[in-house]
């Protein structure tokens, strides 16, 4: 893992370019700032931008960045339906957009949290045990982002402004020098298919109990693929599947499973930490936690990240980073 921690005076010098473009409008337009996002973050501090080059030359698996401001916080909505409608958090998603941006390009999905490109990952009531991020008492299994789609994130940035119980994200990665070369092989494949995680499913239909996996759209493709010596990396345990009957492919799925989970790390962020995870080098999950529902809740601010906006546009036929 990869961490800088940055001075009060590169602390400071982010506020005050937050502060002044929040200053600029009445109600801010968190769209049109991502639009801007990859010029804002030139203005960045030089050791930031040095270290987030970095980051991308090497594709470093897990970077982060200690020492952010998070602004003046309102109590930890109860969902991020109410998160939205107050805009609650919005120093910190301002935050968090310039400085993913000198990583790689913002984007949001139609289908996710009403389209916003900045999602909050909250606790959320009568959810503990969903398969989503609003879940709590049930761990969050260790995924690629959005793992059916061919225009998921390159990144996934995290930025935490409250963990009061300390709870972990897990992370973990195939090393191939670990696996046997006969599993890497089923691995490496065209035999998985993966489908759309809850999140994008509207909740009316998941409680119409007509919402079989098999029943959602889905995409085939391989878990372990790229450069040979460190593969990219497919998989959700909760969200995919082997192509029908292929029992060696439903085998290496639980296989992989069980490698993952012995092998994950464990990260604990603490506010004003932002974690840069390469959505296609590691996969990622959370630890299960009781939330408290005291309005000091775990509470992050969440944005996916594309090496080239050009893919979003192609698919959507349009110039908008909010794919669907
Ligand atoms: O809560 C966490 O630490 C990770 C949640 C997660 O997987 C996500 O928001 O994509
Ligand atoms: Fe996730």
């Amino acid at each position: 893992m990869d961490r800088l921690v940055l001075t009060p005076d590169e602390r400071d010098e982010i506020t005050a370019l937050v502060e002044e473009v929040l200053g600029r409008d009445s109600t801010p337009d968190v769209l049109g700032i991502a639009e801007e996002g990859t010029v804002l973050a030139e203005r960045l501090p030089h050791r930031l931008r040095d270290f987030l080059a970095g980051i991308r030359a090497d594709e470093s698996e897990i970077a982060v960045i200690s020492g952010l401001s998070v602004g003046d916080l309102p109590p930890t909505p109860v969902d991020w339906r109410a998160a939205a409608a107050t805009g609650a958090g919005r120093h910190a998603e301002i935050v968090l957009l310039l400085c993913a941006s000198a990583l790689a390009e913002p984007f949001g999905w139609a289908s996710q949290q009403d389209g916003r490109i900045v999602h909050d990952v909250c606790p959320g009531r009568g959810q503990e045990s969903s398969f989503t991020s609003a879940s709590s008492r049930l761990a969050l299994s260790l995924h690629t982002e959005d793992v059916f789609h061919p225009c998921r994130g390159d990144y996934v940035a995290l930025l935490c402004t409250r963990n009061p119980e300390q709870t972990a994200t897990t992370l973990a990665r195939l090393d191939a020098r670990e696996v046997p070369e006969d599993f890497l092989a089923v691995l490496s494949e065209d035999r998985f298919r993966f489908y759309p995680d809850d999140s994008h499913v509207p909740a009316e239909r998941r409680q119409a109990g007509d919402d079989r996996l098999t029943s959602r759209y889905h995409t085939v493709g391989k878990v372990a693929f790229g450069p040979p010596d460190r593969p990219y990396l497919r998989f959700d345990l909760d969200f995919m599947d082997a192509v029908e009957g292929d029992e060696d492919a439903a085998k290496a799925i639980s296989v992989m499973h069980d490698y993952l989970v012995a092998s994950a790390q464990e990260v604990v962020l603490a506010p004003g930490d932002l974690v840069m995870i390469d959505n296609y080098r590691v996969v990622h999950g959370r630890n299960p936690f009781a939330p408290r529902w005291d309005g000091n809740d775990r509470w992050l601010k969440r944005l996916n990240l594309i090496r080239d906006i050009r893919r979003i546009y192609l698919h959507n036929g349009s110039r908008s980073r909010i794919l669907g």
